[in-house]
């Protein structure tokens, strides 16, 4: 089984935010998204990108994968941005409104241009018309891509749509993006919710995430990480399962099907089976 990097959680914060960005060390999120593009005002983007390179570089966030989110293509700032990005080397440079597998080549070539060191990797936002009829190829574009997010609040934009419960007007795009991540290999983080009140309605997204197979979900406030967390593990209860099930099947062993707690199991169940243990034992060691 390949290896499995546990992005459960992973919170975006404006680079203008000092105060957010030292809190984040202390936080118990997967990773951070240190934005210079929404979060931060025009007028602030010069002083943000000179803090959050300085806070990628520094190395004092432990164990959590540290992304610098660029302006986009196209902006006053992008070229500025990837730049100092590259130097600083954060684990991944998070792109947004990426439309298409030509502008993943170019970011690549832009990365290795500006000399970012090879553990840099690049996250493509999908969250335009285009990037979703486009995201199989951008999904498999590069090798060195490798995870896309999903830019939920400018998809409804774009869309003309609405923030409902159960985001049907976004399951199309959810669904196609969880398809081409799977396909390529890569991971595939969900949108923000952003009512930072509402944890009923913030938990129902986590589930529906979850079950969507989204690898984690992006986050905008500190309350959220420790039901984003909960949610994208493995729960004791389906641990116990995978356990039993894989022990029902090597007792048949020589049968290609058994049932265990009433429901068939074939080989393929085993694998998902072996795949929940895996994530769950990667959680436990981010633990130690
Ligand atoms: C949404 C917020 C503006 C709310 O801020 P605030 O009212 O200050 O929250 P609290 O008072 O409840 O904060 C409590 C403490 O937590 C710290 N904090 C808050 N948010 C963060 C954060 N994101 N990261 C780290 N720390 C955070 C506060 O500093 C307080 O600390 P303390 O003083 O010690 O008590 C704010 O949460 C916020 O700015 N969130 C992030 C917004 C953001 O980055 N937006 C851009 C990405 S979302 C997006 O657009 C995705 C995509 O592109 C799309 O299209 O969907
Ligand atoms: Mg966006």
């Amino acid at each position: 089984m390949t290896e499995i990097s546990v992005l459960r959680s992973v919170l975006y914060m404006p680079g203008s935010n000092a105060r957010a960005l030292e809190k984040a060390k202390t936080l118990a999120c997967d990773g951070l998204i240190l934005d210079l593009e929404d979060a931060v005002a025009p007028d602030a983007k010069e002083d943000a990108r000179a803090a959050v390179c300085a806070a990628a570089a520094s190395g004092e966030y432990g164990r959590r994968t540290v992304t610098i989110r660029v302006n986009g293509l196209g902006t006053a700032w992008h070229e500025a941005d990837l730049a100092a990005a590259a130097a600083a080397g954060p684990d991944a440079v998070v792109v947004p409104k990426v439309s298409s597998a030509a502008e993943v080549l170019a970011l690549v070539d832009a990365l290795e241009r500006a000399g970012a060191p090879e553990r840099t990797r690049l996250w493509a936002m999908i969250e335009t018309p285009t990037a979703v009829f486009d995201v199989r190829a951008i999904a498999s574009a590069s090798p060195r891509l490798s995870a896309l997010v999903l830019g939920t609040n400018d998809l409804v934009k774009e869309l003309y749509a609405e923030h409902v419960p159960g985001r049907a007007p976004l399951t199309t795009a959810l669904s196609l993006s969880v398809l081409a991540a799977r396909e390529a290999g890569v991971q595939v983080l969900d949108g923000v919710f952003n009512d930072t009140k509402d944890e009923a309605g913030f938990l129902a997204e986590c589930a529906q995430g979850r079950q969507m197979g989204f690898d984690g979900k992006t986050l905008i406030h500190p309350s959220q990480v420790a039901p984003a967390n909960e949610t994208f593990a493995p729960s004791p209860e389906a641990v116990e399962d995978a356990e039993g099930l894989i022990a029902a099947f090597e007792a048949g062993a020589g049968s290609g099907v058994v049932t265990y707690r009433g429901k068939m199991v074939e080989n393929l169940h085993v694998e998902s089976a072996r795949r929940t243990l895996a994530v769950a034992e990667a959680v436990r060691l981010l633990a130690e």
